[in-house]
């Protein structure tokens, strides 16, 4: 067997800013530890994300998808996930809003492996997850729920992107896809294919980051 690698440690100081960026309650913050917990655990023995980015962890991964919670509005209950890998961030949202009434998060993610992660970490922390271990498009051509929230995160470019969201798209929904610094090209390139209401909200984690907040979607003639 091969041995597991040895991970840099978690920055007590970096959980600290994540958090002061995105405060959370008690209870949250206990449910994002044991998940972080289990991410370094799982990460020794596969790649669930980019070893560079361990140490900072919690500002680049974990506020990186709290910064999502104040766009998510106080009805919302059913919520999609597309290509969540390590969780990031379907399941830190999950653990943020494991205790709204009716709350049901859906995962959707290909790989197997990180699949069961995914599900590992919801089963232990008893959160309303169910994961779709597909690709998509499978996923979308079944829409097993109607989603009041989609999110997704370094999943693909927006042309792309937005041919995975429209399915899913409602009109009371809205779809929250965080974005780097090519935003403005990839939204001028999606606009030949797509009449895009959406709103641009700049991240609070990086200087260049954007939330495509997509609240309406038409395919262009
Ligand atoms: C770069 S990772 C990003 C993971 C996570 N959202 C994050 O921000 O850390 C993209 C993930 O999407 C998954 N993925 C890519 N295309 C997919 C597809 N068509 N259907 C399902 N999952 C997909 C990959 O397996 C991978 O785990």
């Amino acid at each position: 067997m091969k041995p597991a690698k040895t991970l840099p440690a978690i920055d007590l100081a970096d959980r600290a800013a994540a958090l002061a960026l995105t405060p959370v309650s008690r209870e949250t913050a206990a449910r994002l530890d044991r998940f972080v917990e289990m991410l370094i655990a799982r990460q020794a023995i596969m790649n669930l994300m980019a070893p560079s980015t361990i140490p900072t962890l919690w500002t680049r991964h974990v506020a990186d998808s709290l910064q999502l919670l104040p766009l998510i509005g106080p009805e919302a209950r059913t919520f999609v996930d597309l290509g969540s890998g390590g969780g990031f961030p379907g399941l830190v949202l999950a653990c943020a809003l494991a205790d709204r009434e009716g709350a049901a998060f859906h995962l959707v993610e290909a790989t197997q492996k990180k699949a069961a992660f995914l599900r590992d970490v919801a089963a232990d922390l008893g959160l309303p997850v169910t994961v779709h271990a597909e690709r998509i498009e499978d996923f979308n051509r079944k829409k097993p729920v109607v989603p009041d929230i989609t999110t997704a995160r370094a999943l693909a470019p927006l042309p792309v992107l937005l041919g995975y969201v429209y399915p899913l798209l409602t009109k009371t929904g809205c779809a929250l896809l965080a974005k780097g610094q090519d935003v403005e090209a990839e939204l001028t390139q999606a606009s030949r294919s797509w009449k895009i209401t959406a709103d641009l909200v700049p991240s609070v984690t990086s200087p260049d980051g954007r939330i495509v907040v997509v609240r309406g979607l038409e395919r262009a003639r």
